[in-house]
């Protein structure tokens, strides 16, 4: 399965292009491809974003494609699956991700073929940035993109989901779901990578 990663988004809680800044030496989305392309089930790793950061994201040597829209997450998902049909999604802002956890999702979504495969923790909340996805998802996406409606936790919710849920999963996976909104953020992520 190809993985997507996402890499459109403002980083305004950040104050300057999270994916680019440099921790440890190399950009923060780095660390994310460096992790995901050691899952067995992932052959080839392609950053979504829009044209004007196209220039940037090209230096990382990967496939790029350009965001269909500037709505959010949903618009870089459906850019994915026209594109690339079945895939897993991640958020480029995910430098814990871990490969083994990826593997166990698309295998699961391979063996029971729903729409989405999604982790869910026990309040609701939904991780669509670090889920499976498959082009039948498409025509939900896209009903609820034309109802200008761009919760893309919503579109799950209205599929045919595979749940995958968190608290029955080894505790040392929950680390895949962290990701970096803000500087502080990095200081979790350094004190994570040092251990
Ligand atoms: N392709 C694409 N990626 C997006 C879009 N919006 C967010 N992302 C990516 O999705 C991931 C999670 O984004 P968030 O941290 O929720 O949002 P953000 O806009 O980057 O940051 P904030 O402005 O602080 O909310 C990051 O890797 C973003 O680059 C979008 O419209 N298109």
């Amino acid at each position: 399965m190809i993985a997507a990663i996402l890499a459109g988004g403002r980083s305004s809680r950040f104050g300057e292009e999270k994916l680019l800044y440099r921790v440890d030496g190399k950009p923060l989305i780095t660390h994310t491809i460096e992790r995901l392309v050691k899952a067995e089930n992932i052959e080839e790793v392609v950053v979504i974003t829009f044209k004007e950061k196209e220039h940037e994201f090209k230096k990382l040597g990967l496939k790029i494609l350009i965001d269909k829209f500037k709505i959010g997450p949903i618009g870089g998902v459906y850019t994915a699956l026209v594109e690339l049909g079945d895939v897993f999604i991640a958020a480029g802002d995910m430098p814990n991700i871990n490969p083994e956890f990826v593997d166990y999702i698309i295998k699961k979504f391979h063996r029971s073929r729903p729409m989405v495969c999604v982790p869910l923790w026990p309040n609701g909340y939904l991780e669509p940035l670090h889920a499976a996805y498959s082009e039948e998802f498409l025509p939900v996406l896209e009903n609820q993109i034309k109802k200008r409606e761009y919760m893309l936790g919503k579109a799950i919710k209205n599929a045919r989901t595979c749940y995958i849920q968190i608290e029955s999963l080894p505790l040392e996976w929950r680390e895949s779901l962290f990701n970096i909104n803000t500087k502080r953020d990095l200081k979790k992520f350094k004190g994570a990578s040092r251990e």
